[in-house]
């Protein structure tokens, strides 16, 4: 049987957002003190880009309520990880820019702490019906309240990246057509995000749908493939396949989340983005390197889920912490 083999071309970018886009949905408010040891103990396993919260509105989203407080224990607590950290943080008009901006300053590093920064994150919709039910207003208004948010971290020097969900089908609306998406993404890099995830929100994509929406947007809309990162949640199981599709389309930056955590607190029935276990397993074994300890993300998985008392969405994490289980008895 012939081995499809992808080209490892370059590296590989994991964007984690469980401490975000996973925690955001928890029924119980995570605390403060959880949050932080989650993002340090992935900091602590090789992930450099790790979403840590939103500056959006605790009315509308409380479990991202104390996001203040973690950006300024990150900012006054360095991480002793192996390598510099970027943490990333929501933020959907200027009321949540303003909120970034007004923490203290990252305090110098010492000799065995890591350089670390942050930037913030815009997220539009490529659907008008997901666009109201996340951010109250149409996706043309969107793009208006972005701009000066855009603007004003740029003068900042704060790198911005851009989100567009239901690239697929929304729950509101119907199937998105990919024209739709590429407008939305056209506009966001045009505005100055240096890139943009591709969000499958309610993880309803197929290899043939995914397929037929990058390539479309790579190839007939030549927009930039470095500039596209993969968000597909694991809702309908196909976020691993879908992931493969992307990377032989040319991306090579994927968020996932530890323990597949999460959901959408707008699209009802959306489970997490594809677990950062289950990435791993599949790049490395796909000789892709990752520069991620895939024992210690295992361990993180069991740790959260333990502590949330929820599954573990991860196959690999489960399938190796059951074998470590066996190797014990
Ligand atoms: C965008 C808004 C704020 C508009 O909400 P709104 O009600 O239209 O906003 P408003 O400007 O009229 O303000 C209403 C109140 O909210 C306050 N407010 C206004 N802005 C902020 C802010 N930034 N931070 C804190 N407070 C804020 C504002 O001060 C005011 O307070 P009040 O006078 O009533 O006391 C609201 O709809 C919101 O916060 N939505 C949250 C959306 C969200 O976080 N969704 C989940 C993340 S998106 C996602 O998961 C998808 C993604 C990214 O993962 C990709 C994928 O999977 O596809």
């Amino acid at each position: 049987m012939a081995v499809r083999k992808v080209p490892a071309r370059g590296s590989v970018k994991i964007v984690e957002v469980g401490a975000r886009d996973g925690l955001q949905n928890e029924q119980g408010i995570v605390s403060t003190e959880t949050k932080i040891e989650l993002i340090e103990r992935l900091s602590g396993a090789g992930l450099r880009h790790i979403e840590a919260g939103s500056f959006v509105s605790p009315k509308w989203v409380p479990q991202m309520a104390d996001t203040p407080q973690i950006h300024t224990h990150l900012n006054r607590h360095p991480p002793t990880a192996p390598v510099p950290v970027t943490y990333s943080y929501l933020t959907p008009n200027m009321t949540g820019l303003t909120s970034y901006l007004s923490t203290p300053a990252p305090i110098p590093t010492t000799t065995n702490q890591q350089q670390h920064t942050s930037e913030i994150a815009i997220f539009a919709s490529a659907s008008e019906g997901f666009s109201k039910q996340n951010i109250n207003c149409t996706i043309a208004e969107s793009l208006g309240r972005f701009r000066p948010v855009v603007e004003r971290a740029r003068e900042q020097g704060i790198p911005v990246r851009g989100y567009v969900s239901m690239i697929i089908e929304c729950p509101y609306d119907g199937p998105t057509p990919p024209a739709k998406v590429a407008d939305v993404v056209e506009a966001l890099l045009k505005m100055g995000c240096y890139e943009v995830s591709l969000g499958d929100t309610n993880g309803v994509g197929t290899p043939g749908t995914i397929g037929t929406l990058v390539n479309y947007l790579i190839k007939d809309r030549k927009l930039p493939a470095e500039k596209l990162a993969a968000h597909f949640h694991d809702t309908y199981g196909q976020a691993i396949v879908n992931c493969l599709v992307a990377l032989e389309a040319g991306i090579r930056t994927f968020d996932s989340s530890v323990a597949g955590l999460g959901g959408c607190p707008y699209s009802k029935g959306a489970t997490g983005n594809v677990a950062t276990e289950d990435l791993v397993y599949f790049l490395e074994g796909t000789g892709v390197s990752t520069n991620v300890d895939l024992q210690k993300i295992v361990e993180i998985g069991d740790w959260i889920s333990g502590v949330l008392g929820r599954r573990n969405d991860s196959k690999v994490g489960t399938a190796l912490m059951a074998r470590r289980g066996a190797a014990k008895l």
